[in-house]
């Protein structure tokens, strides 16, 4: 029988030390009041039109995000099962950018000009470029790539809980994030960011921290943004 000891949280990994320090950030991201009206069925369909185009922005500064993770990953990892986790995240995006196109037609949402970043979304991609400058450490960008990818898992998977009552013409938006394989994809790339931090100096292991915290924040500001439009 594996020994425990005195907290039995020995063998837990650096990420769920950091959601039990931080639950209630983390709870504030993943429940949102926009992501509870999904899945209550109130939601204002305005609030999810400023949502889709702002999100379509979004991913296209998440690509060259993924990108430079693989740079980092090609150069840095100590294991190359992460550039393949990584690219197959990459591979999805293109499938996300063609979903958008699709789903914005439907909604009648223009996603050419004159679309432009709310300041939230805007600052948030401003973050996404912070993490891809060369300096900028794999592990820390690994953990907050996860974050990013786990905060949609988690919000769009409670909208697809037997208690939901997410309107139907909602729940492929809800399917993309919040289906069991993208659950998996977010298990590996928590099991990578574990991983690295497990073996990280104690300055990585504080940036990474605040990394995490930064995109939390950065997501509650972007349902924010959603909810009010603005
Ligand atoms: C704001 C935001 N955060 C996360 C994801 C999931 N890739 C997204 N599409 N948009």
């Amino acid at each position: 029988m594996e020994k425990k000891g005195k907290t039995g949280m020995e063998n837990e990994g650096v990420i769920d030390t950091w959601l039990r320090k931080h639950r209630l950030l983390y709870v504030g991201a993943t429940k949102h009041p926009f992501i509870l009206s999904i899945s209550d069925g109130t939601i204002d369909i305005s609030s999810f039109k400023t949502w889709l185009g702002q999100d379509y922005i979004f991913v296209r500064a998440f690509v060259p995000f993924v990108a430079s993770l693989i740079v980092k990953a090609w150069k840095e990892s100590d294991d190359r099962s992460d550039m393949e986790v990584i690219l197959g995240g990459m591979a999805a995006l293109n499938d996300e950018l063609e979903w958008f196109k699709k789903e914005a037609f439907k909604w009648g949402v223009q996603l050419s000009h004159p679309l432009l970043p709310h300041k939230p979304n805007q600052e948030y991609c401003r973050f996404l470029e912070s993490l891809m400058s060369v300096e900028a450490n794999y592990t820390v960008a690994i953990t907050a790539f996860w974050a990013i990818e786990a905060v949609y898992q988690e919000s769009f998977a409670l909208c697809l809980g037997d208690e939901s009552r997410t309107p139907p013409e909602l729940k492929e938006t809800c399917q993309r994030w919040g289906s069991e394989a993208f659950a998996k994809y977010c298990c590996s790339l928590k099991h990578i960011a574990n991983r690295r931090l497990k073996q990280a100096s104690d300055d990585e292991l504080k940036k990474a921290e605040v990394a995490l915290l930064t995109v939390l924040e950065h997501e509650v500001e972007f349902w924010n943004m959603s909810r009010s439009g603005s």
